[in-house]
């Protein structure tokens, strides 16, 4: 678990964070999510200390990261960044294998780590471990900073707005992909994002900071719910809070018991905002859900689950 406590920091004279206080359990996937100078990077930057707060406490598992060593802490967390910030004149698998090395594993070691990552996250080992970064598109980069990042297996995983340079398609596969990982290493992760889109595709657990402060933590269901915050509001276009929140909600639980013959298949899975989609396209009330038993999810259904 992440702990922050009480957390404030000042530069200079700006506030950037005020008393912050807000728990990440243990294999949660938990978005930052606010606008822009919220204080949402500062905060994560706090946990692998690349910012010290000013005052109160972070901890890891019960160890405040203030008694650990920069270095080993640093070791112990995969940091994902925007910008990447691969090492240009290292290969791909040279990329990939930077903590391991640090921390002396053997060659034959290292060596199935990093095609076992690759092929994690979606890059085929033999094609792309001898490729000089320089060559990758900014998709193939994000998915080897990650690789990267996850190399030494570290229980936690720290993401500064991750995806924010992608165009929306290559996002949206790299979001798949860590969802998966995710499901797969049970890690915890805690990320950083202004789009909300974003924060209900990924999140277990939404904070929301605002001028500093944590002004919401929950699961995204309540978070994006009726008493959603004004800032909230904002971020989303006006009337499409109630959208949203279909985002947030599993398919299945709507569904009634029964076949549906001939209706469009909801595959498993989907949310009510894809259920919505499909029903608009298809120009019905009424969809098929994939799977066993037969069962079947009406525009009534939608309606009556996602209410405030
Ligand atoms: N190194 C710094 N020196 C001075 N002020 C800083 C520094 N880093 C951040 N700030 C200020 O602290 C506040 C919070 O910044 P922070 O980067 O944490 O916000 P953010 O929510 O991550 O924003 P963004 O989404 O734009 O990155 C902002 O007012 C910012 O200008």
């Amino acid at each position: 678990m992440i702990a922050f406590e009480a957390v404030s920091h000042r530069y200079g004279a700006v506030e950037a964070l005020r008393e912050v206080s807000l728990e990440v359990p243990s294999g949660a996937l938990c978005v930052l999510l606010g606008e822009s100078g919220s204080g949402k990077s500062t905060l994560l930057r706090t946990v692998n200390r690349l910012v010290e707060p000013s005052a109160g406490r972070v901890t890891l598992q019960g160890r405040d990261v203030a008694a650990i060593d920069p270095q080993a802490l640093r070791r112990g967390i995969g940091y994902v960044i925007q910008s990447v910030g691969l090492f240009p004149h290292r290969s791909v698998a040279e990329n990939v294998a930077t903590v391991p090395r640090l921390l002396g594993w053997d060659r034959a070691r290292i060596e199935a780590r990093v095609d076992a990552l690759l092929a994690m996250v979606g890059l085929e080992p033999r094609a792309y471990r001898d490729r000089p970064p320089a060559t990758l598109s900014g998709g193939q980069a994000q998915r080897v900073g990650l690789a990267r990042a996850l190399a030494a297996d570290p229980p936690v995983l720290l993401m500064d707005e991750p995806f924010s340079a992608l165009d929306p398609g290559t996002r949206r596969e790299l979001q798949a992909a860590l969802r998966r990982i995710h499901a797969e290493t049970g890690k915890t992760i805690l990320l950083v994002t202004h789009d909300v889109e974003e924060a209900l595709a990924l999140a277990s657990r939404v904070a929301v900071m605002a001028g500093g402060r944590l002004v919401a933590e929950g699961v995204p269901a309540e978070v994006f719910g009726p008493g959603a915050p004004d800032v909230v509001r904002r971020m989303v276009r006006a009337g499409a809070l109630a959208f949203h929140r279909l985002a947030a909600l599993d398919a299945a639980a709507a569904a009634a018991p029964g076949p549906a013959p001939g209706a469009p298949l909801l595959p498993a899975g989907a949310r009510l905002s894809d259920a919505l989609l499909l029903m608009l396209e298809h120009g019905t009330g009424c969809l098929a859900l994939e799977g066993d038993p037969p069962r079947h999810l009406t525009v009534a259904g939608l309606l009556g689950h996602s209410a405030p």
